[in-house]
């Protein structure tokens, strides 16, 4: 069996699509900050799309690492002339495989900072974009203000430093630029961040800000940062994807990337320099991307934090399995239509309960075996931007907050770190010690884990909210995780 490579592609099975262009022709328009799954499986499928289509060979990706952990990829990436196979897993068990080439570069910052950032000062580089999770744009959840006591931001602004994070790289870039007398590339995030272009924009400017006078002014006048909306459903690779990949498309592919078949991309039109025809890929581009994020964040991701610790604790460990269940897929109907769907804004020609039904299926395909412990992790990176905003304006304007209150109450259950069956749960979060500190205390103090202000404001002092809280905590500590979603779902816990 070939190992995945530009020699192999002529000889690869016709089952698999393989890059129609030619990749020699392509140069680099796009630099991308966090090629993990999600980038393979969504913004390069888009690029390759194009490219396929005979277009934007001129916006060819130079994937970056930043962190000591993308070693791995970048011995992959370079092992395989930068391709890999993506295999979408479509909801009758049937498989689709398609080698993406759309990325022809990969750059590890530890090892090459010069070389990342003269990357983005090269004049063909009129995009930088940003798949760096919640957790990297280094804001403090309740003032949204950037984190400048964060050591290695701290370590990029020592005088004569040699940059080391996504804010010291992108910032020198902008500086040479600047320099050089060369336009700003525009900063594209697409992070699961409400407004994330604009977070973007707030974080780098407050570094700029911080390293030199004038510089912050100048990226806010100068620099552009598209919000936008992105969504697939990308579990982490698996060996079993590997093995799959070889058995059913004749390839060795060492990093392989699996989804489920939908896609949606929703980008705001702000791009100075240009930007590859998106919407000759499919890419929805508007004005306003606002209402279709707040419909994503909402309705999709806080609901996947509304199945990951009520289903793990109830047995379950795969998406799937908590969303084909009748009972849960019941709350979290209930959750989007009377707790989030109310704080949405008009989208106009979006059929919402299709929307939402939707989701419950995308949830249910067996086939993309999406783990609940993927969806469990970095729990303090996402209830806080996603969740939390829901709560505050439901309490704000006399709405439904019950469903969302147990949400938190099972994250806060889910931390104490055993299961229902007494087995050990590996908490996965940066902020794990002070969490689990914190949900230790569950029991003797109801308040305890709420009573985190830097995650939580001052919602421990809600009334409403709290008694919402506790009572889910004593339901789920007196009778479980099933039986709490039972009693919510009967209209019991108070719910209305
Ligand atoms: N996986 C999905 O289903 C999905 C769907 C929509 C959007 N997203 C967005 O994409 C992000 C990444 O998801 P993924 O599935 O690719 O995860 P992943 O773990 O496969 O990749 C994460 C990448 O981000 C990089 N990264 C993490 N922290 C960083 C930091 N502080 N500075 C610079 N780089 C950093 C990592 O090095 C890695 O390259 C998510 O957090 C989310 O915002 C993911
Ligand atoms: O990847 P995160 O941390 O933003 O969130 C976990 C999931 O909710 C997320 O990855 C979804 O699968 C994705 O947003 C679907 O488009």
């Amino acid at each position: 069996m070939s190992k995945l490579s530009t020699a192999a592609l002529s000889g690869l099975p016709e089952t698999l699509s393989v890059p129609a262009y030619d990749r020699s022709a392509i140069s680099v328009g796009i630099v991308h900050f966090g090629v993990g799954g999600f980038h393979r499986a969504h913004q390069a499928m888009y690029v390759d799309r194009l490219m396929n289509a005979g277009q934007a060979l001129d916006w060819g990706i130079c994937g970056v690492g930043v962190l000591p952990g993308d070693a791995a990829m970048k011995t992959v990436v370079d092992s395989q002339d930068c391709l890999y196979t993506l295999v979408l897993k479509h909801p009758d068990g049937t498989r689709e495989g398609r080698v993406i080439g759309s990325i022809v570069e990969y750059l590890l910052a530890p090892e090459d900072p010069e070389a990342v950032i003269e990357k983005m000062a090269a004049p063909g580089t009129r995009i930088v974009s940003l798949t760096i999770t919640e957790g990297g744009y280094n804001f403090h959840h309740v003032t949204g203000e950037f984190d400048a006591g964060n050591s290695a931001v701290a370590a990029d602004l020592e005088p004569g430093a040699v940059p080391s994070t996504v804010f010291g790289l992108v910032t020198e870039a902008l500086v040479r630029r600047r320099e050089r007398g060369l336009p700003p590339f525009t900063v594209m995030s697409c992070d699961n961040i409400q407004g994330n272009g604009d977070v973007a924009r707030r974080m780098f400017t407050a570094y700029a800000d911080l390293r030199a006078p004038g510089l912050g002014e100048w990226m806010r006048d100068n620099v552009a940062f598209p919000n936008s909306m992105v969504d697939r459903i990308t579990p982490v690779t698996t060996e079993e994807d590997r093995a799959m990949v070889a058995e059913d498309f004749g390839v060795e592919d060492a990093w392989p990337v699996v989804s489920e078949d939908f896609e949606q991309w929703v980008l705001e039109e702000d791009f100075p320099l240009g930007r590859p025809p998106f919407e000759d890929a499919g890419v929805q581009v508007v004005d306003d991307v606002e209402p279709f994020e707040l419909m994503k964040l909402r309705l999709l991701n806080a609901s996947h934090q509304g199945q990951c610790y009520f289903g793990y604790l109830a047995g379950y460990r795969y998406a799937h399995e908590v969303c084909q269940d009748p009972l849960f897929a019941r709350f979290l109907l209930d959750y989007m239509d009377l707790e989030a769907t109310p704080t949405l804004k008009p989208l106009p020609g979006v059929d919402l309960q299709a929307y939402k039904r939707k989701l419950i299926e995308r949830f249910s395909n067996e086939y993309v075996r999406d783990t609940l412990a993927r969806l469990c992790a970095e729990s303090s990176d996402r209830i806080p931007k996603w969740l939390l905003p829901v709560i505050r304006e439901n309490l704000a304007a006399g709405g439904e907050i019950h469903r969302s209150a147990a949400i938190v109450a099972s994250w806060a259950r889910y931390t104490e770190g055993t299961d229902e069956q007494g087995e050990p749960i590996t908490v996965v979060d940066r902020l794990r010690g002070p969490l689990m500190a914190a949900a230790s205390r569950n029991r003797e103090d109801p308040l305890a884990f709420i009573s985190q202000p830097e995650l939580f404001g001052d919602l421990a002092s809600n009334d409403r909210f709290v008694q919402a809280y506790t009572e889910a905590l004593a339901l789920l500590h007196d009778a479980g995780a099933r039986a709490t979603v039972e009693k919510l779902a009967a209209g019991g816990a108070g719910t209305a």
